[in-house]
């Protein structure tokens, strides 16, 4: 079964929601962005969620040390990097820290697949010239099959306009490890809505 990511968590309303739908993982937006929280704030919600659900930190060409720092107290699990960062980036961060490293992709075209990193997976999003992610935009899925055997390797992550009423075709034509999901839960206020993460939950539950 596809698993399911919930990003950009911004107070405990966002937390009680997951802990009781119980996504496999969760992110905090640890870069500029509406949905950027502190680290005071990072800790106080990862105190409050279930503790078998790993967050994952959402950085945009962050100091390695920082990410570190996050990992050594226990915040985040993960680290996803939404920016520019490359191999060199990435074996740093690998020598200062364990947590699986997710690399994000801005899809535009074909050669958006054209890189080769030491990451853990790959995360495809919508390529967008204004923000590095969570623009709520979704992008052409059929690029998706003509990746590079490279990437095929590892495990792959679908973001990008996700929403209840497009997720069971974009599941169906991609056949991502991970789904990952952040404006298609959000209501009018920005906060996490309660009916959409559920039926979120219940179509991907329902697809073997
Ligand atoms: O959500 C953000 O504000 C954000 C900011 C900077 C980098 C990444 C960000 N979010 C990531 O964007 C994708 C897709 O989000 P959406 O469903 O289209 O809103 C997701 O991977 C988030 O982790």
């Amino acid at each position: 079964m596809t698993k399911l990511k919930f990003c950009g968590l911004k107070n405990l309303d966002d937390v009680a929601i997951c802990n009781e739908l119980k996504p496999d993982y969760v992110g905090f937006i640890l870069a500029e962005s509406k949905r950027r929280i502190d680290q005071d704030t990072a800790q106080e919600l990862r105190q409050a969620l279930d503790p078998d659900i790993p967050c994952v930190g959402v950085f945009v060409n962050e100091e390695p040390e920082t990410i570190q720092a996050y990992v050594d107290a226990g915040i985040i699990q993960v680290v996803q990097l939404h920016g520019d960062e490359d191999r060199a980036y990435i074996d740093k961060l690998r020598q200062l820290c364990q947590a699986p490293i997710i690399k994000a992709l801005a899809i535009k075209d074909k050669d958006s697949f054209q890189v080769d990193l030491p990451c853990d997976a790959y995360l495809y999003d919508a390529y967008n010239k204004h923000v590095r992610g969570g623009s709520g935009q979704a992008f052409n899925w059929d690029l998706i099959s003509a990746r590079p055997d490279k990437h095929r390797a590892k495990t792959f992550f679908l973001a990008g306009g996700l929403n209840a009423s497009n997720l069971a075709e974009a599941i169906r034509t991609t056949q991502p490890e991970v789904v990952d999901i952040s404006s298609g839960i959000e209501g009018a206020d920005g906060h996490k809505d309660y009916d959409k993460a559920k039926a979120v939950c219940q179509i991907v539950r329902s697809i073997p």
